[in-house]
């Protein structure tokens, strides 16, 4: 099945006004097209009037997608939920047909339930003759019956490759296949796996007992399970004993590749199999080859293990693992219960490199001071750092920032922002637009914008901001060509916001006070850089600021 020719199939609809052709000339280049066999590709273009034509584009692709035929686990480790969250992890879709229900946690398997083999049946009938299915992959497989309905169901729906795991005992050593399954693995589905994933004592089983103990044996495994039928053979050495890395035996054929991990220390491995065999379909889905697909899956695997090292899910001695590597990183917001506080715009600390650098300071060191001295929302804009320096003090600037329950912002760099984790960014009009900006970072990182007019504002809310910095609200020398809006402009601007708004530019203790007295609610604070960071003391400052905000809030009420 696999390595069939694909065929692109794009259908374009144009219908572009005459003289509009001639004046301007169109053209459409697709550059280095990987569309799969049986991806269609639509593009409709309207083009109205010669002068301004305005452009309706409609397309549908298809998106790659892996059925994945296998046991559910109720602790999520393994087995249907982990091929979900491995094939969400690719970005590949992932359809289900449910073998076996099974009782199971990080102990062990507590009890199997069988999905009767004509409801089985029944589920892959209904995705595969609805959906395009790319890549099929099969995980507990309980009775010869379920086997032969699935090699049935592959000759009447072909797909482009089959990935078989051939789970047959579960890593807490539980028995998921009896052994009259594998005699439909040895002799219905091997012959149509383009790639079979065995384990040492699966690949064992399926070679009749033989021992495998050292690479060398899982060489020569490899060589007589491909001889059986699978056209790829991946040999897993996570067993092998006295290993240092985690290695894997890869034989194509032709060629006999060793591949090798470092091994991490860790409890949580339950599902690994399940998933590396989801991430090489999944891989496949989108058009890797199946050295690449292998390579991808397994360093995807090494990653959330590493990641997931010390997560702690379940009593028992196999835990599951983060496949999203999102957990921890929840885990530590969790000081924080709400994403974002419109309250914590109050006293917005807003660094300058070249402030800490004139008064000697660190970063973490200004931002620690900030924050002591009472800042709620604290900014990094750092435009002259290089990009590794600033991550490693973001990250530090994140652990104080955390500790004290404040917000960390970073300006400009949503890649600074995704590295260290940090609580969202700041970005302004010639910045990545708002909108890219929530696609990147998700709905639970905090995303202002800057806006100087109404228009600017109303595009905010609808692209997704959390805020609004609004300024110059008086002269400032820490921004070049800063237009300065004035009092009257950042009132303006505040009425017609729906979103809260900070005020910035040119912002000190001497004139705070008449920024906090504009007397609009939704005006929240004032976002400050010299103020406090061109100051010996930055905590004094940030204290005086405070104090100052503090009584101007207290007349206003
Ligand atoms: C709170 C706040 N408001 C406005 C800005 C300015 O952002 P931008 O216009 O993108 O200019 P730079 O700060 O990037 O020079 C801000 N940083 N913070
Ligand atoms: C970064 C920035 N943005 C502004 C805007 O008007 O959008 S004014 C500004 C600089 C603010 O620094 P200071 O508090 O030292 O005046
Ligand atoms: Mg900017």
């Amino acid at each position: 099945m696999w390595g069939e020719g694909f065929s692109l199939n794009i259908a374009v609809s144009l219908s572009v006004p005459q003289g509009f052709r001639q004046s301007k000339g169109l053209s459409l280049v697709l550059v280095n097209s990987r569309i799969n066999r049986n991806k269609q590709t639509r593009i409709f273009m309207e083009m109205q009037g010669n002068e301004s034509p305005t452009t309706s584009y409609q397309s549908t692709v298809n998106i790659p997608h892996v059925l994945t035929v296998a046991g559910s686990d109720s602790g999520a480790g393994a087995g249907i939920q982990a091929d979900l969250k491995a094939c969400a992890a690719r970005g590949v879709y992932c359809s289900t047909v449910i073998t076996a229900v099974t009782a199971q946690n990080t102990i062990g398997v507590q009890g199997v339930n069988v999905v009767p083999e004509d409801f089985v049946a029944e589920q892959m009938k209904s995705v595969l003759s609805d959906m395009h299915v790319d890549v099929v992959k099969t995980g507990m497989l309980p009775s010869i019956g379920i086997v032969k309905i699935l090699h049935q169901h592959l000759r009447e729906y072909p797909v482009r490759a089959l990935v078989v795991d051939p789970v047959m005992v579960s890593t807490s050593g539980d028995v998921l296949a009896g052994p009259s399954v594998l005699a439909g693995f040895r002799e219905e589905l091997l012959p149509m796996a383009d790639i079979i994933t065995p384990n040492l004592k699966e690949a064992s089983a399926l070679l009749d007992g033989v021992k495998i103990k050292t690479v060398s044996d899982m060489r020569s495994a490899a060589k007589l399970l491909h001889d059986m039928g699978a056209r790829n053979v991946l040999v897993k050495g996570g067993d092998l004993p006295d290993s240092l890395d985690a290695v894997d035996i890869f034989f194509d054929g032709e060629h006999l590749y060793e591949l090798r991990s470092s091994r991490i220390k860790t409890r949580n491995t339950h599902g690994t199999g399940c998933t590396l065999a989801s991430c090489i379909a999944a891989e496949l889905a989108k058009g890797a080859s199946m050295l690449e697909a292998v390579k991808v899956a397994k360093c995807f695997v090494e990653t959330a293990l590493d990641y997931s090292k010390e997560i702690f899910i379940g009593n028992g001695p196999q835990g599951p693992f983060d496949h999203l590597m999102k957990l921890k990183s929840n885990a530590h917001n969790s000081g924080r219960q709400v994403r974002f506080n419109p309250s914590d715009l109050f006293l917005y600390a807003v660094t300058d490199s070249g402030m800490n650098r004139r008064w000697g300071h660190s970063i973490s060191d200004a931002v620690k001071a900030a924050v002591q001295g009472g800042a709620t929302i604290v900014q990094l804009r750092e435009k002259d750092i290089e990009t590794r320096d600033f991550v490693e003090a973001a990250k530090s600037c994140l652990q104080i920032c955390r500790a004290h329950g404040v917000p960390l912002l970073i300006n400009d760099r949503i890649d600074v922002a995704l590295a260290c984790d940090a609580d969202g960014v700041h970005i302004g009009q010639s910045d990545m637009p708002a909108r890219t900006a929530r696609a990147l970072l998700g709905p639970e990182k905090i995303i202002g914008v800057s806006c100087k007019t109404p228009e600017q504002a109303e595009q905010a809310w609808i692209a997704g901001a959390d805020y609004i910095g609004c300024g110059g609200v008086y002269p400032t020398h820490t921004k070049a060509n800063n237009l300065t809006v004035g009092l009257d402009g950042l009132k303006t601007v505040c009425l017609a916001s729906k979103l809260p708004v900070v005020a910035i530019g040119g912002i000190k203790v001497s004139n705070a006070r008449p920024v906090m007295e504009i007397g609009v609610p939704n005006l929240k604070g004032v976002a400050v850089v010299s103020a406090i960071f061109d100051s010996e003391c930055v905590l004094t400052e940030t204290r005086k600021l405070h104090a100052v905000l503090t009584e101007a809030t207290a007349a206003v009420k």
